[in-house]
C-alpha cells in the first residue's frame, strides 16, 4: 500500500462582487487573500459575473474539478510501470470559500448537484466532501450568523483552524408524472406570505444593506395581507409547548402518514434550517444547521398588532411564548394552496399552481449521496 501524499489542490474561491453593500471585492483583496498567502494556503479564484454564474460554473465543472482533486490524491508506487499500483482515495474534500451571502452558497450547492447527479461522481463506493468557508459579506448571511460567525476576520480563523459540520440540505419538491421531482435544494429558508412577499420586495432597497429586508417587511405589514393554504406534516414532529417550554413530540419517529395539519390562511411561514436569518433576527431559535429536522414557524390568520408584536421579540428568539405563534419541528412537510402562490425558496421564487398538482413537498436530505456539505464552523 502507498501511502497517499498531502494534495496541493487549490481551495476554489468564489467571490460575488454583487452580495450585501458590493463590498466582497475590497474584503478578499485587504483581508482574505493576504491571510491566504501567509499561510500558504494555495487558492483559484472565481469571481461570479451574473446571477446563476455560480451555480452553472459548478454544474458545468465539477467533473473535472473533483478529477482533479482525486487526481492529486491518488498515489503512485514504486515501480510506476504497474497500474496497479496507483491507488484512487474513496473519498476527497473539496474546499471552497464563498466571499458573499447564502444566495452564493445556495448557487453553489445547486450547481454542483445537478453537475454529479446521475455519474458515479457521487456513489456509495466514492463520496466526495464538499466543505464550505463562508466569508460572510452578503446581506443576511443567515449560516454564518447562526453559527455565530461574528467577522470575516472570524470566519476566516474558522477556515484555517479546519473543524467543519455538517450543512445538511433542504429538497424542494414538485409533483411530476413519476411522482415528486426535485425543483431546488436549499440550505436557509422556504417561505409562503408576508416572509416571502418581503424578500420579493427587498430587492428595489438593496443599497440599504441589511435594512432593505426592514423596509420591505414594513412595506408588506402595511398592507397586510392573509396567504391561503394548507399544511401538512409527515412522519415525525416536535411541537413547542409553552407550558414547559420545550420541544415535545406530537407524532412518533416511525409513523410516515399524515400527522398534523394546520388549515390556513398564513400572514407567515417559515420552513428553515438556519435559526437566524440575519443579525439580531433569530425566528427559529431551536434551528440547527446540522441536525436532522427542518424548524417551520407558523402564523395563521393574525393582524398587524401581532405581526409587530412577533417581531419585536425575534432578536431573542422570545415570540415563540407568543400564543398566535406556532412551532414545530419536522422532517417533511407539504403545502397546497388553492389558487396560484408564490414560495421564496434561499431567495429565488417559485411559482406554483392552485390545488393538489400544486402541491409542494418539503423534505431534509438524509440521503448520503447528496448530504455530502459541510462547514467551518
Ligand atoms: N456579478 C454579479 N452581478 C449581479 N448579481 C450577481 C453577480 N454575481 C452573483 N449575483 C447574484 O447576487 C445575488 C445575491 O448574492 P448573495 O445571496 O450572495 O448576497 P446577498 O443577497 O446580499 O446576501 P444574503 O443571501 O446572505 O442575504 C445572487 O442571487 C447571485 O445570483
Amino acid at each position: 500500500m502507498g501511502i497517499l501524499p498531502t494534495s496541493n489542490f487549490p481551495l476554489l474561491v468564489v467571490l460575488n462582487p454583487h452580495s450585501g453593500k458590493k463590498q466582497g471585492r475590497e474584503v478578499w483583496d485587504s483581508i482574505v487573500q493576504p491571510a491566504l498567502n501567509k499561510a500558504e494556503k494555495p487558492f483559484k479564484l472565481i469571481e461570479s459575473n451574473a446571477q446563476g454564474h455560480a451555480q452553472s460554473y459548478f454544474f458545468d465543472n465539477i467533473k473535472p474539478i473533483l478529477t482533479d482533486l482525486i487526481q492529486s490524491l491518488s498515489a503512485v508506487n514504486e515501480p510506476v510501470d504497474n497500474a496497479s499500483a496507483i491507488i484512487r482515495p474513496s473519498s476527497v474534500t473539496l474546499q471552497i470559500m464563498v466571499l458573499g451571502g447564502d444566495g452564493t452558497v445556495h448557487e453553489i450547492v445547486n450547481g454542483i448537484l445537478r453537475g454529479v447527479e446521475g455519474t458515479g461522481y457521487v456513489s456509495d463506493e466514492f463520496r466526495p466532501k464538499v466543505e464550505f468557508s463562508i466569508i460572510p459579506t452578503g446581506t443576511g448571511n443567515a449560516i454564518s450568523t447562526s453559527l455565530g460567525v461574528t467577522s470575516v476576520q472570524d470566519a476566516l480563523d474558522r477556515f484555517l483552524v479546519g473543524n467543519a459540520t455538517p450543512l445538511r440540505l433542504m429538497s424542494v419538491s414538485t409533483r411530476a408524472e413519476s411522482g415528486w421531482k426535485v425543483h431546488v435544494y436549499t440550505v436557509v429558508v422556504n417561505s409562503y406570505g408576508l416572509h416571502c412577499a418581503t424578500v420579493y420586495d427587498s430587492e428595489e432597497f438593496r443599497h440599504l444593506g441589511n435594512e432593505r429586508f426592514l423596509h420591505a417587511a414594513m412595506k408588506n405589514v402595511e398592507n397586510l395581507k392573509q396567504y391561503e393554504g394548507q399544511l401538512v406534516f409527515y412522519g415525525p414532529v416536535q411541537s413547542y409547548d409553552r407550558s414547559t417550554g420545550s420541544l415535545t413530540p406530537v407524532s412518533s419517529a416511525d409513523s410516515n402518514g399524515p400527522t398534523i395539519s394546520l388549515p390556513g390562511p398564513f400572514t407567515y411561514l417559515l420552513i428553515t434550517k438556519q435559526a437566524s436569518l440575519e443579525p439580531g433576527f433569530t425566528p427559529t431559535p431551536f434551528a440547527k444547521t446540522s441536525d436532522e429536522w427542518m424548524d417551520v414557524l407558523a402564523v395563521q390568520n393574525v393582524g398587524k398588532a401581532e405581526i409587530m408584536e412577533m417581531f419585536g421579540s425575534t432578536s431573542t428568539g422570545k415570540h415563540v411564548e407568543q400564543k398566535t405563534i406556532e412551532y414545530f419541528k419536522t422532517k417533511t412537510v407539504e403545502l397546497e394552496t388553492p389558487t396560484q402562490g408564490r414560495l421564496c425558496v434561499d431567495g429565488e421564487f417559485l411559482t406554483i399552481e392552485g390545488g393538489p398538482e400544486g402541491r409542494v413537498r418539503f423534505e431534509v436530505i438524509s440521503d448520503e449521496n447528496i448530504q455530502i456539505f459541510g462547514v467551518y464552523a
